[in-house]
């Protein structure tokens, strides 16, 4: 069982207010090796807030956030977690960099091991360009690349430190639907082959129910945290109130596995 896991990230009894906007209110979540959490919500819900906080772009206000049990204020085992922001296209074609410029740049907060190892970075890069399938893309300008491709290099720039944990907030945004579900077959196959920890901002529920194993549904305070079956389970009582008519709202999904 998940309980068994050991606990990575322990969030309790977290509040953030921006000036005399409260957006998240009295949080308590933990996530366990190995999980693979989408976090949903309404637009403005503190979702993207989270993901600052837990990457301390934001420092706490009230409550606390424990990393492998050190309070986040003291954590500096950064390179144990990765980020792959929302960038979709953020690369026009005339960008001056190239696949294998931008997966290196991840390496910049261990440089003191690859310094003097020039050989070991660019095989570690082929290594990990190889694991998200674009190692043929190597010497491409990133802006040439696709959105879905683009988003594959950033996870490949994430995956070089070989984090434990990776978040992202909202990676299939500007990516066509075809393409998203290969990229969250990805993201499935890092989190059961590499055990890598993903928690994951995303809209589009529908995209992500298959292969997520876990589900937080936030509207600044947590509404929901379970597993899938668990969530599955809740909306055949609560349907209506919960999953069909919040859920779809927010995110125009097509429940029971629907595509679009
Ligand atoms: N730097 C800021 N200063 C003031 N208010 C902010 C700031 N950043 C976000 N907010 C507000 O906090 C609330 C939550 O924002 P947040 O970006 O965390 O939500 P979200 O769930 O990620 O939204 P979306 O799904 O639209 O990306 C919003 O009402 C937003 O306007």
């Amino acid at each position: 069982m998940m309980e068994n896991k050991a606990p990575i990230i322990e969030i309790n009894n977290l509040s953030y207010r921006y000036a005399s906007e409260d957006v998240l209110k009295d949080l308590n979540l933990t996530v366990h090796k190995g999980d693979f959490l989408a976090i949903l919500g309404p637009n403005g819900s503190g979702k993207s807030t989270l993901i600052k906080l837990l990457l301390q772009l934001l420092k706490n206000q009230k409550g606390e956030i424990f990393i492998y049990g050190t309070p986040i204020e003291k954590f500096y085992a950064w390179e144990k977690i990765g980020f792959v922001p929302q960038k979709a296209n953020a690369f026009n074609t005339g960008f001056p960099a190239t696949v294998y410029e931008v997966v290196r740049s991840g390496l910049t907060k261990k440089t003191g091991l690859f310094h003097f190892y020039p050989r070991n970075v660019k095989e570690k890069v082929i290594d990990v360009l190889r694991a998200v399938e674009m190692e043929d893309l190597i010497n491409r300008n990133i802006g040439e690349l696709s959105g879905g491709q683009q988003q594959r290099v950033f996870i490949a720039r994430a995956l070089i430190s070989d984090p434990e944990i990776i978040l992202l907030d909202e990676p299939t945004v500007g990516i066509d639907s075809k393409r998203v579900a290969s990229f969250i077959n990805l993201l499935e196959r890092l989190n059961k082959e590499k055990n890598i920890t993903l928690i994951m901002v995303t809209h589009d529920l529908s995209a992500v129910i298959n292969q997520v194993t876990h589900i937080a549904w936030l509207n600044r305070s947590l509404q929901f945290h379970g597993s899938v079956k668990e969530f599955k389970n809740i909306n055949k009582v609560n349907a209506q109130s919960f999953y069909q008519t919040d859920l779809e709202s927010v995110s125009n999904v097509q429940v029971n596995g629907g595509k679009h």
